[in-house]
């Protein structure tokens, strides 16, 4: 990156960090130091201790968690990965015990258990040392044989703890229901690829649960066979539409429900500035799925609140599941390995806070990354009123009680398969605190329908209460932005609206974390400068309706 861009993009940091700093009432930040630090995952030491286990000597044993480690920054930057890592070090959060203490106190309570298993065990259990004694100790997964080896000599995989070992014989298990799935997920060590090989793992890692072979085979085909028709006619430039100006190496389309919704996307919906002139409705197979798709989303969203969220209660600001309906979907087209798309989160602007996004995959399967980039704050209600004194202001920091840049701890990825007719949910956390990307492959097994082609659905739920109408409008008058807050520690996780001009790209670099797109692949492109720079907090209630001032 050039000297010039670097002050570019460090200045529109501070722009963001001092506007998410402003105003702080000093009791409510407390407030929100508490919500980030209980529900932030405090593994600070385990995650640095941890890269100097040897991890990645794992053998490739199919059907369980691997580990990979990326060694130098090159490997880093051809995944297009943004690691900065200057940021490392400093500020840590609370003081921690290291994890060789943790696992030699596990291991006196766990006598028979090898360190590998320990080490995962600590992983699992967010670094809590009785946690994960408990964890060993109801856990009936551990055979005698398991239990008394003083190492895995073949893998140190969770997956191999945590499933029984199999008699071959045997019919396999029932799903391990009563397996906690943590909340916040443990960290993945900086510079690692944790391969998910089974779907059982993915929701241990990611804010995502993975459900293969979900519709009816045949439906699954007819389907692959009506977008297959659809996608010679996408187009590549509709990327910069939603959030993604980079020559991202894909096509694709956007599909509503009705011709009287696209009638209204056409003119008022935009995506980086512009509309979308392509917008096209639901295929046939598509209307068909869409009501066993809700009442499945539902049905996974209630029984995901009972036993993963916080007190068995579903996340502030998400919408209640049985109010969670497919309104509208980007339907995307890979063509061959090497096409993909960088790392970017959903554009939240229409969908609203927490957002829950279904993702449908047919025909060639290919690799999804995730990767978390901040922590995921429970509580991130907007305290006090929004200052319109701060419109367009580039703030200097103010005062004493201004924030404290938060200092993330770069996170290794997950990678996930995902194969024809897999069903992927992106949960409600995901969005706001990760990003995901589909990565180039080397190679790809051909699909009998599709050839070298990857077809992949995201079913949306836009918002009646965030149509472009009801949105507030910057000084350029043009529909703002939904972002958060991801640097700031007192402010993690508030909402505000901002001016779509300064969202848009240009050729050159970007490193600004706050923005939807990382643009590490091809075609770099650079955040354009100008806009009106327009910024004010955005209120939610519970269920993430916006509160008009
Ligand atoms: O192709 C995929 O699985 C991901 C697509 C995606 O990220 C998107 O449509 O926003
Ligand atoms: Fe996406």
């Amino acid at each position: 990156m050039s000297k010039n861009n670097k002050l570019a993009a460090q200045k529109k940091r501070n722009f963001f960090e001092a506007f998410a700093k402003s105003k702080a009432p000093v009791v409510e930040s407390s407030i929100a130091k508490k919500q980030v630090l209980e529900y932030a995952p405090n593994t600070t030491a385990l995650r640095s201790n941890i890269l100097k286990e040897d991890i990645s000597n794992d053998e490739d044993t199919p059907g369980i968690l691997q580990m990979e480690h990326h060694e130098s920054k090159e490997d880093i930057d051809s995944l297009g990965q943004s690691i900065e890592e200057n940021k490392e070090g400093g500020e840590e959060g609370e003081e921690e015990e290291s994890t060789d203490f943790k696992l030699a106190l596990l291991s006196s309570l766990q006598p028979s258990l090898s360190p590998e298993t320990l080490l995962e065990l600590l992983l699992t259990c967010n670094g809590s040392v009785s946690s994960a004694s408990k964890l060993a100790s109801s856990s009936s997964s551990l055979s005698p044989s398991k239990k008394q080896s003083t190492s895995i000599p073949t893998q140190s995989s969770l997956s191999t703890f945590l499933s029984p070992l199999q008699d071959p014989n045997q019919p396999p298990p029932p799903p391990q229901s009563t397996r906690k799935i943590p909340f916040p997920l443990p960290a993945i060590p900086k510079f690692k690829t944790l391969h998910l090989t089974t779907p059982s793992q993915v929701p241990y890692y990611t804010p995502a649960t993975l459900h293969p072979s979900f519709l009816p085979p045949d439906t699954a085909n007819q389907l692959l066979r009506e977008c297959l028709a659809e996608a010679p006619s996408f187009g590549k430039y509709e990327f910069r539409l939603f959030e993604r100006n980079v020559s991202s190496p894909h096509t694709a389309s956007f599909f509503v429900k009705d011709e009287e919704m696209a009638i209204r996307h056409r003119r008022g919906y935009m995506y980086n500035g512009s509309v979308l002139e392509d917008i096209r409705t639901f295929t046939p197979t598509m209307h068909k799925i869409i009501p066993h798709l809700e009442s499945f989303i539902r049905s996974q969203l209630t029984s995901r609140i009972s036993t993963v969220y916080p007190h068995g209660q579903k996340l502030k600001h998400m919408l209640p599941p049985q109010k969670w309906h497919i309104t509208s979907a980007f339907m995307n087209c890979y063509d061959g390995a090497k096409q993909s798309v960088g790392w970017h989160s959903d554009q939240l602007t229409y969908l609203g806070p927490r957002t829950v996004i279904a993702s449908i995959s047919l025909g060639v399967e290919r690799e999804f990354r995730l990767r978390r980039v901040a922590p995921v704050v429970v509580d991130t209600t907007v305290p006090f009123e929004p200052d319109s004194s701060l419109d367009g202001k580039e703030g200097e920091e103010e005062g004493g009680s201004a924030g404290k840049q938060w200092k993330w701890q770069s996170e290794g990825q997950a990678s996930i398969h995902l194969p024809h007719n897999s069903l992927l949910i992106m949960h409600a956390e995901c969005q706001e605190s990760w990003k995901h990307s589909i990565h180039p492959a080397n190679n790809i097994q051909p699909h009998p329908i599709a050839g070298g082609k990857r077809i992949n659905i995201t079913f949306r739920c836009y918002r009646e209460s965030l149509r472009p109408d009801k949105i507030p409008k910057c000084k350029c008058g043009v529909g703002c932005v939904l972002k958060t807050v991801q640097r700031v520690r007192e402010r993690m996780g508030w909402y505000f609206w901002g001016c779509q001009v300064g969202n848009q790209w240009k050729d050159g670099d970007n490193d600004d974390n706050n923005d939807n797109y990382d643009n590490g692949g091809e075609g770099k492109g650079k955040k354009k400068e100008g806009g009106c720079g327009y910024l004010v907090w955005a209120k939610f209630d519970d269920d993430g309706d916006p509160i008009w001032e």
